[in-house]
C-alpha cells in the first residue's frame, strides 16, 4: 500500500494553511497549463500535506477561469492520494444554517463552460461518478468534525452552477425542488477530474448564506458571506489540522474504487492512441498507460 499524502484545496477565504511544519511554496509545472498557484507543501505529524488555494492567493481566478485540470494534475504530481476540498456554499435547506459544515456526498453538475476531462480524442476514457466521494475519507472528516465539536451534517447534494453571478430566485427554487442541499460554483469539474486522477475526494461545504430562496434572508450578500467565512476560518483550520493528524498513514483501498477508477476505463486501443495526449497523461494515467 502507498503512503497517504493529504491534499487540501482551499476555497474562498482560504489562501494559506497555517500549522504546517517545514512548509514551503513550490511551483509545479503541468502539461495542462498553469495551476491556480504554487502549492504549499509541509508536514503535520509526519504526514505530507499539499495545499492549493483554488482561486490563487489574492483570489485571482473566478470559478469559470480556474484551470481545474492543471490543479488536479499538480496535486497528483505531488503524490496526493486523498483530497479534501473546502468550499463556501449557499444553503438550500432551512436546517442548514450559515456556519454549518456539510460533508457532501453527491453532486449535480450544471456547469457548462469548463474543460471537464483529461481524456478525449486519441485517448477516450469513461469513469464512474455514481459515488463521487470516498467514504473512508468522509469517515475521517466526520471524526474530525465531531472531535472539534463543529456543527456538521454528513451527506448532502451539491449543485454546481457556472456563476459567477448568484442564482435567480427561480433557479434557487428549482434546485430546492430537486432536493439539493448546498450550492457552489467550483466543485465541478474538480470532483470529476479527481476521480479520473484516481485521487480519493471529498468536499467540506461551509455554509455561508441561504442563497436567494429564503423569505427571511433576502438576496445573497457578499459582505455577509465574507463575515461568515471570517468567523469560520478558525473552525475550518482546526478541522483540517485534525483530519491531517488522524488520516491513516498507509492509504487504505477505497470502497467505491476512487483509487482504481482507470483500471478498465480507457476505451481507445493502444495502437490508436494519440502519443501527444498520452504523454500529457503521464501523471494522471501513467499507472494504467504504462501497461
Ligand atoms: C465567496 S462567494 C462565491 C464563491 O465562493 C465559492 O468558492 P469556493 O467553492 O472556492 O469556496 C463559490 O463556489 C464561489 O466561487
Ligand atoms: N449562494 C451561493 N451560490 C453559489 N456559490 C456560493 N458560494 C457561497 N454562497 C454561494
Amino acid at each position: 500500500m502507498a503512503k497517504s499524502v493529504l491534499g487540501l484545496v482551499g476555497g474562498s477565504g482560504i489562501y494559506d494553511l497555517p500549522g504546517l511544519e517545514n512548509a514551503e511554496w513550490v511551483g509545479v509545472d503541468s502539461p495542462w497549463g498553469d495551476p491556480s498557484d504554487k502549492v504549499r507543501i509541509g508536514y503535520i505529524d509526519g504526514l505530507k500535506v499539499v495545499f492549493l488555494p483554488r482561486h490563487g492567493r489574492g483570489h485571482i481566478y473566478a470559478p469559470s477561469d480556474i484551470n481545474y485540470r492543471a490543479n488536479i494534475d499538480v496535486l497528483k504530481r505531488c503524490g496526493v492520494t486523498d483530497l479534501v476540498s473546502v468550499s463556501a456554499c449557499g444553503s438550500l435547506k432551512e436546517e442548514l444554517a450559515p456556519g454549518t459544515f456539510v460533508l457532501v456526498d453527491q453532486f449535480i453538475d450544471r456547469t457548462f463552460a469548463r474543460a471537464k476531462s483529461f481524456f478525449g480524442q486519441g485517448c477516450v476514457a469513461h469513469v464512474s461518478m455514481a459515488y463521487p466521494v470516498s467514504p473512508k475519507l468522509v469517515d475521517c472528516v466526520e471524526m474530525a468534525a465531531r472531535a472539534e465539536d463543529l456543527s456538521y451534517r454528513r451527506g448532502g447534494t451539491y449543485l454546481a452552477m457556472e456563476g459567477p453571478q448568484f442564482s435567480s430566485l427561480a433557479e434557487s427554487h428549482l434546485y430546492r425542488s430537486w432536493g439539493c442541499d448546498v450550492i457552489g460554483m467550483t466543485n465541478m469539474p474538480e470532483a470529476k477530474l479527481a476521480r479520473e486522477a484516481e485521487i480519493c475526494y471529498t468536499t467540506v461545504a461551509m455554509i455561508t448564506d441561504y442563497d436567494s430562496w429564503h423569505p427571511d434572508h433576502g438576496e445573497v450578500d457578499i459582505q455577509a458571506i465574507l463575515k461568515v467565512l471570517h468567523d469560520n476560518a478558525s473552525n475550518a483550520q482546526r478541522l483540517v489540522a485534525r483530519i491531517a493528524r488522524d488520516l491513516p498513514r498507509e492509504h487504505e483501498a477505497c470502497p467505491v474504487g476512487s483509487d482504481t477508477a482507470l483500471e478498465f476505463a480507457i476505451m481507445t486501443a493502444p495502437e490508436a492512441r494519440d502519443p501527444e495526449l498520452v504523454s500529457k497523461l503521464d501523471a494522471i494515467a501513467g499507472r494504467v498507460l504504462k501497461g
